[in-house]
Formats: C-alpha cells, sequence, structure tokens
C-alpha cells in the first residue's frame, strides 16, 4: 500500500514538512512511489565484466558504488543458485554509500561496529582482498546468526565476529584501527518506503533513545581509532536530531576529530547545519541520500578524521590474555592434518584455535583476545570428532575448486544442483571421501561419498525450499 502523508507518523510530518518547505510534495511523491532493490557483486568470486554476462537479471548500475545494481521488484535474486555460490549480495542501494565513503585498503585493519545481519561488512570483506582484518559487531546475537551466514557465503576469511557492547570492545582494542564504520541504530525514517510496518516501530523507540545509542557507539568507536584514522557515521534516517545532531554534539566531545569531505559528494545532497541549533557550517560535508533526489531509501553519511597528534591510548594495538593457538604439530590437530594432505591444494595462512570442537584459523596478524564474545574468531575449518575431522561450509566457500583434490562440477541448468541445494542426497557411484560440490568453478558446499551415495552436508538452514 502505497504511503500517503496521513498514514506516516504526525511527528515525523510535523518536523519534516517545515524543514523540507516546497520540497515536501516532491518528497511525498518518492515516497508513495516504488522504494528501491538492488545487489551487489562479489568481486572475491567473479569479475565484474564476467558477472555482467551471465548475470541473470537485467541490471542497471548503482552510480555511487562500482560493483552495485539496480534490481527490479519482481525478480527473487533470493532464489538463485548464484546467491548460494555467493556471487552477489542482496543490499539496498543507498545502503551501499557507506562503505564507499570510507575508502578501504587491502590490508587495513577495520571495525564494522554494528554489522548485523552483515551487509556492509561483506562489502568492506570484499574490499579487503582477503588482506587485513576485518572485525564485525553487533550487540544483538539474533541478527549474528544471518551474518555468519552471509560472511561465509562471500568468502571472506580476515572476519572476526564478536557479540558485543562497543565499550567493552574499546577495551581491548584501543587505538586499533585503520577505519571504522558506525552504521548506527536509528529510528529508520529513511525505510518508511521500503518497510512501512517499520512506522510501528518509530512510535516505540524514538529519536531520544537512538541519540543516546548513538553517543555511547560514537564514544567507543573514537577509543578504538588509531590517530590519523578514519570513522564513517551513518543511518537511515532523516531526523538532524541522530544525524547532523549527532556529529555535531561528538565533534564537541572530541576536539581530535574532524569532518571530511564525502567521496563522491557530488552524487549526494549536502548536510544540513541549519536544521540543528548552532550546527557548525562544515556539517554541510556530510550527505544526504534523499528518495526525491536519488534512486535509493532515505540515508545520511559523515566522514571524520581523527588527528595524528594524539598519542596512542595504553595497550593500544596489543589486546591482552593468555595465547589460545595450537602450535602446529600440536597432537589435536592429527585428524585435521590428515584431511589438508589427502585433499587440499593450497596453503592456509593463519593460527589454529580450536574451541569446544571447532576448529579456526585466525589472521595471522590478530593480537591475543580474551574475555570477549567472541562468534567466529575467523575462518571456520571444521570440527573435529571422535579422531576424525568434518570441513565447514565456511572452509568449503573459501576455496577455489583447483584447490580441492575432489571437486564436483554442476552447470545452473543440471538437476543434481537443485537437489545438492535442496538437501538431497546423490549418487556418488565408485567415489570415496569428501567432495566440494561446485557450481560451475563457485564452491556451495560439502558431500561425503559412503557406500555409493554423496551424503549431502550443505547447511539445513539455508537449503532450497522448493
Ligand atoms: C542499521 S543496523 C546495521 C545494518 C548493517 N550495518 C548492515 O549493513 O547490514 C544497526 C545495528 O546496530 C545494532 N546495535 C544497536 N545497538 C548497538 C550497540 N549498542 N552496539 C552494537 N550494535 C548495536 C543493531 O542490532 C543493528 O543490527
Amino acid at each position: 500500500m502505497a504511503i500517503t502523508a496521513e498514514r506516516l507518523p504526525r511527528e515525523f510530518v510535523q518536523r519534516l514538512e517545515p524543514l523540507l518547505g516546497e520540497e515536501w510534495p516532491e518528497f511525498l511523491a518518492a515516497l508513495a512511489g516504488e522504494s528501491q532493490h538492488g545487489l551487489r557483486q562479489n568481486p572475491l568470486k567473479i569479475q565484474q565484466a564476467e558477472w555482467e554476462k551471465i548475470a541473470p537479471f537485467p541490471l542497471e548500475r548503482v552510480p555511487w558504488c562500482r560493483e552495485g545494481y539496480y534490481l527490479q521488484e519482481e525478480e527473487r535474486p533470493g532464489k538463485h543458485p548464484y546467491y548460494h555460490a555467493g556471487l552477489y549480495y542482496i543490499q539496498e542501494p543507498s545502503a551501499m554509500a557507506p562503505v564507499e565513503a570510507l575508502e578501504v585498503q587491502p590490508g587495513e585493519k577495520v571495525l564494522d561496529l554494528c554489522a548485523a545481519p552483515g551487509g556492509k561488512t561483506t562489502q568492506i570483506g570484499a574490499k579487503l582482498q582477503g588482506k587485513g582484518i576485518l572485525v564485525a559487531n553487533d550487540n544483538n546475537p539474533q541478527r549474528i546468526r544471518p551474518m555468519v551466514k552471509y560472511v561465509e557465503t562471500f568468502g571472506l576469511t580476515n572476519c572476526l565476529i564478536f557479540n558485543e557492547r562497543p565499550e567493552r570492545l574499546a577495551r581491548h582494542f584501543p587505538g586499533y584501527f585503520d577505519k571504522i564504520l558506525v552504521d548506527a541504530p536509528c529510528s529508520g525514517e529513511g525505510m518508511f518506503r521500503r518497510e512501512p510496518e517499520s512506522m510501528g516501530a518509530y512510535q516505540k523507540f524514538g529519536p531520544e533513545r537512538c541519540r543516546q545509542m548513538q553517543r555511547e557507539i560514537l564514544r567507543a568507536a573514537a577509543r578504538m581509532l588509531k590517530p590519523g584514522g578514519v570513522m564513517v557515521y551513518s543511518t537511515c534516517t532523516f531526523n538532524p536530531y541522530e544525524n547532523e545532531g549527532t556529529i555535531q554534539e561528538f565533534l564537541q566531545e572530541h576536539s581530535e576529530f574532524q569532518l571530511e569531505p564525502v567521496p563522491q559528494a557530488h552524487l549526494y545532497s549536502p548536510g544540513r547545519p541549519d536544521w540543528v541549533v548552532g550546527g557548525r557550517p562544515e556539517l554541510a560535508l556530510a550527505c544526504r541520500i534523499w528518495p526525491h533526489k536519488n534512486r535509493g531509501e532515505g540515508h545520511f553519511l559523515a566522514r571524520l578524521r581523527k588527528n595524528n597528534n594524539g598519542s596512542r591510548l595504553a595497550g593500544a594495538g596489543r589486546p591482552g590474555g593468555t595465547d589460545p593457538y595450537l602450535a602446529e604439530g600440536a597432537k589435536e590437530l592429527a585428524s585435521w592434518h590428515r584431511f589438508r594432505q589427502n585433499y587440499l591444494k593450497t596453503e592456509l595462512n593463519g593460527r589454529y584455535w580450536l574451541n569446544g570442537g571447532t576448529l579456526y584459523l585466525v589472521p595471522p596478524e590478530l593480537p591475543v583476545l580474551q574475555g570477549l564474545k567472541l562468534i567466529r574468531p575467523g575462518l571456520t575449518l571444521g570440527n573435529l570428532y571422535k579422531g576424525k575431522f568434518y570441513p565447514d561450509y565456511a572452509l568449503a566457500m573459501a576455496l577455489k575448486p583447483e584447490q580441492f583434490a575432489q571437486p564436483v562440477y554442476f552447470t545452473l541448468d543440471a538437476p543434481e544442483l537443485r537437489k545438492y541445494l535442496k538437501g538431497e542426497t546423490l549418487p556418488a557411484g565408485e567415489a570415496k571421501g569428501w567432495h566440494l560440490l561446485c557450481l560451475d568453478r563457485w564452491p556451495l558446499g560439502w558431500a561425503l561419498a559412503v557406500d555409493g551415495y554423496l551424503k549431502n552436508y550443505y547447511p539445513k538452514g539455508w537449503r532450497l525450499q522448493s
């Protein structure tokens, strides 16, 4: 049902109509129109030129994100096998802007502080190209579950996932990160067109409560950024109180930070210093995405740099704790090493961490961490059980077929492909041992040949239903 002025929350109309003035009818008309849909292609899996040749949907590029495309509303990208192969992430086009503004470079240490369900995490991970460290955190455990899956499907090997309060993370990571994204919880006014039901929650969690959360999250983020580092703050709300207002307050409290121009600012509208009391002129360096001016839902982004003068806080970059890593020759690793020798045709770089029977490969540069709620300390290799090693879905998605001894290739039209994605057993003939099942040259998951059958190890929660 189209959004009309009558359906909008009263306080929202009362605040925004006078601010927008003569633009208000245009804004309302845009809200009554169709919301924008999109996907972001995964450069870790496929080059863009090839993607554009094989893409099963008509695609039109998003101007502010190289890998971003608009999609028609009627498309069902979540059901396509390419989605299962991690070739793209389904993302609203405006939501692609904040990571572009962060200008992530391979090898950097990056924190995505409010990360679930992981859209921007996959975007940052793709930009890191497997080099450096990506720490993704969210304080909501339910929202973290899909994030783990997206991180794994995208093939990210250097991503750690925490379920922590930002102030607790800050105690362990003072001055550690080159870049930080704060995609803050907000009143979500920018999503009214796309998710009209969110107008209900708007009444419950008003701007005041959101502002308080934003303040606390930004304070913690400021402590974790290196001198000279860059932080991007973003929301999906129009409310100046949570946008320019939050940034104004942050700058008053943190004289070591300055606003910087947002890259590609010409594509967006400027921030509005005149919409907050005593607003500093440089708030105009922040950017707004308006649905009546851009093809995207409402968004706000600001890019901040911490100056170089401040000394690092004590202990920066070296969070403490006892070393939990296993030595290469540890007896617990015997079944993993057998698997590796039998099947893997590539070297994996990192340190081993065994936790509750699950074996992880942790990025080599990661400091020792203890006392934090760590959901995924790196790449999940698999499970050790009764002297055997069972490879994890994450490992499958991080490999290329030629890096595994027994790949099985399906084409897009092969009936076995859908059977595998539905979790069905397939005939194996004489084959034995672990197989990496792939769609063309993109892994999908594992199967184990037992007594003439391929036992299906495609994760239960992600199987095709029909
Ligand atoms: C706008 S959403 C993030 C969307 C995500 N960045 C993405 O691109 O998929 C804001 C997130 O902040 C989380 N959040 C709320 N309060 C938080 C806090 N104090 N610390 C960390 N995360 C928080 C929420 O659980 C929610 O997942």
